[in-house]
């Protein structure tokens, strides 16, 4: 599973300005795309349809996170749209277990997202469903918010649990990662980096990508 890693960018967009930047730019070849639906968080961006026209465009995963109330009843949507890798949120989901487990019946690999305030020990029980682990390191909703360091740790703990129970994990971090520290994330464990506004707010998209991989695979 982890023939991804060691460390991939994965371009993160939220808004149609962005989605029209990852065209331009559609050798990227991991996207993460945020979808919110203005309940789970406070924000609504785009469904299943817009994700489906933008995976024309994609040459490589597509990843989708979904920010959303009842995700299980739009499993089935998003694997129509071209997901490879479908993530839902720990709290939004009433029984977590077999969404995960719905999520790989369709074909998909499995993220399971953590919020700041969801410890990393809910994992325990759910370790053998999940392909990817999302720790998110600002509150879901927005772009452009603080890194909240606490996330470090976090991410070490998901660390240490892979090893401990023998899973090649992707760790995804998201939120909050810029140039200046996607190292730290990196050294403590992650393999899988998101990046919003970092990527898509540079005057260079292409050379700020190549400056995130060159400091994520030193
Ligand atoms: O999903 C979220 C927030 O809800 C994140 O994906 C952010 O959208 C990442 O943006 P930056 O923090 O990198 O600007």
């Amino acid at each position: 599973m982890n023939a991804l890693a060691p460390s991939i960018l994965s371009a993160d967009f939220a808004a149609l300005g962005e989605a029209v930047k990852l065209v331009e730019h559609a050798g990227a070849p991991y996207i993460h795309v945020d979808v919110m639906d203005g309940h789970f968080v406070p924000n609504i961006t785009i469904g299943a349809p817009v994700a489906a026209a933008l995976r024309k465009h994609i040459n490589g995963i597509m990843d989708v996170h979904l920010m959303i109330e009842n995700p299980d009843a739009y499993l089935e949507d998003f694997k129509a749209a071209g997901a490879d890798i479908l993530t839902v949120h720990y709290e939004s989901t009433k029984h977590i277990h077999r969404t995960l487990q719905a999520i790989r019946k369709l074909g998909m690999k499995s993220g399971l997202a953590l919020n700041p305030g969801t410890p990393v020990e809910v994992l325990e029980c759910l370790i053998d469903e999940v392909d990817m682990v999302l720790i998110m390191s600002v509150n879901p909703g927005f772009g452009g918010q603080s890194f909240i360091p606490y996330a470090l740790e976090k991410v070490k703990q998901v660390k240490a649990l892979g090893e401990r129970t023998g899973r090649d994990l992707l760790i995804q971090v998201d939120g909050g990662v810029g140039l200046q520290n996607v190292q730290e994330v990196v050294n403590a464990g992650a393999n899988v980096i998101v990046a919003g506004s970092a990527v898509f707010g540079a005057q260079d998209v292409s050379a700020t990508v190549q400056e995130f991989m060159k400091l994520m695979n030193e």
